[in-house]
């Protein structure tokens, strides 16, 4: 049993929409496919992946180095012997050969983005979904049957007045979502404080509207909000400073007692322990969203849980940022706290299985062999073009 050929390509996720920080006109994230020997159904088991949006493709580093690690091990030092598959753990310790410790940049993405369709390929030649997988070989076999998940959208963009905002979080309403995502940052507070009110007008309760401010505040400024919102009692208030200020977090903590949420930008075991070190955040009402794309993909994530658990951290706290399947099937196999989706952007990686309904805000997973790409056709077509093309 081996990897015959690992393919990368970059594909555009460029729209006209805008958060706090960047614009996503020219966005990118890599493809992966995962090609082995292994026949299931007649056909080459390929396991497939990709990184979530924000950090962009990957591919140069990819081939710089990380992919001829895998294509030039010896293949019987990649196979778990045990359970005949390949095994993840071994694969991603030949991809991180000569690496340095720290340094978690966009490394972590290039081997996150690889390292999850490694584990598409394992759940494939297990025959099982992903979740399934998870759950049965570190949950005792239980897995949550539904993930509950959140409509994240509400994105600054040309032309985009009040109504238009209401509309989209009406939209993600109707498609049975009970909490949705909002960004601020881009304009002036009280422009902000606008947008928030006519959001609440739509979805009633502060406590069904998160908002995000995708990094971009001092700390004079993000206190300045968190004064000026606490009186809608919201979801929670994300990423409001540098990711990597956890003084400022921890500062923030003072000054706002309501949920917070950050993390999504953090890559590696270690700065998710720096933040839960010295960031202030509390393990009783706060959110974390590790991303397993962008950072070292699942083999990571399972040593970030370790961490969570070992500080007092229950894995029902995290909300995985990246809107995928991927992150999907570690909430459920995993017992997460839920999961981000793009109802409407980054398609066709935004988004869920074809046919799955989104039901007061939970959400099922396909009962399928994988991560479960086959079921979202739209997504799977482009796959296909590069696994099998
Ligand atoms: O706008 C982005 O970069 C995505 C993001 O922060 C999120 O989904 O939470
Ligand atoms: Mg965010």
């Amino acid at each position: 049993m081996r990897i015959v050929d690992i393919r990368e390509k970059t594909v555009s996720i460029a729209s006209p929409i805008a958060n706090a920080y960047i614009d996503f006109s020219k966005m990118t994230c890599s493809l992966v496919a995962v090609i082995t020997d292994v026949i299931r159904d007649g056909k080459p088991v390929i396991g497939y992946g990709f990184n979530s949006n924000g950090r962009y493709g990957q591919g140069a580093l990819m081939r710089d180095r990380f992919l001829a690690r895998i294509t030039e091990a010896d293949p019987d030092t990649l196979v778990d012997h045990e359970n005949n598959n390949l095994d993840p753990f071994a694969i991603w310790k030949a991809l991180m050969t000569n690496e340095k410790p720290g340094g978690h940049g966009e490394r972590s993405v290039a081997v996150g983005t690889i390292d999850m369709a490694v584990w598409d390929a394992v759940a494939k030649i297990e025959g099982k979904p992903l979740y399934r997988l998870l759950a049965d070989r570190y949950r005792n076999g239980v897995a949550d049957d539904k993930v509950w998940v959140y409509a994240a959208g509400g994105y600054y963009y040309p032309g985009k007045d009040q109504s238009k905002l209401k509309a989209e979080m009406q939209s993600y309403l109707d498609r049975g979502y009970d909490v949705v995502k909002m960004k601020i940052g881009a304009v002036p507070l009280d422009e902000d404080i606008r947008r928030i009110e006519a959001v609440l007008e739509v979805v009633g309760d502060g406590r069904r509207l998160a908002v995000d401010a995708n990094g971009r505040f001092d700390l004079q400024t993000g206190i300045a909000y968190a004064e000026a919102i606490k009186k809608y009692n919201l979801f929670w208030y994300e990423e409001i400073g540098d990711p990597l200020d956890y003084a400022l977090q921890a500062e923030l903590a003072n000054h706002y007692e309501l949920p917070m949420a950050t993390g999504e930008n953090l890559f590696s075991h270690q700065d998710a322990r720096n933040l839960l070190r010295h960031g202030g955040m509390r393990p009783d009402r706060d959110f974390l969203q590790f991303d397993c794309a962008l950072s070292y993909g699942l083999v990571e994530y399972m040593r970030t849980l370790k961490v969570m658990d070992e500080m007092g951290w229950s894995s029902r706290r995290v909300v995985p940022h990246g809107g995928h399947q991927m992150s999907l099937n570690i909430a459920a196999g995993l017992h997460l706290g839920g999961n981000e989706s793009y109802p409407d952007v980054f398609q066709p990686f935004g988004g869920f299985a074809d046919g799955i309904k989104v039901e007061n805000g939970y959400v099922g997973l396909p009962d399928i062999p994988g991560v479960g790409f086959e079921a979202k056709s739209a997504l799977y077509a482009v796959m296909r073009e590069l696994g099998e093309g």
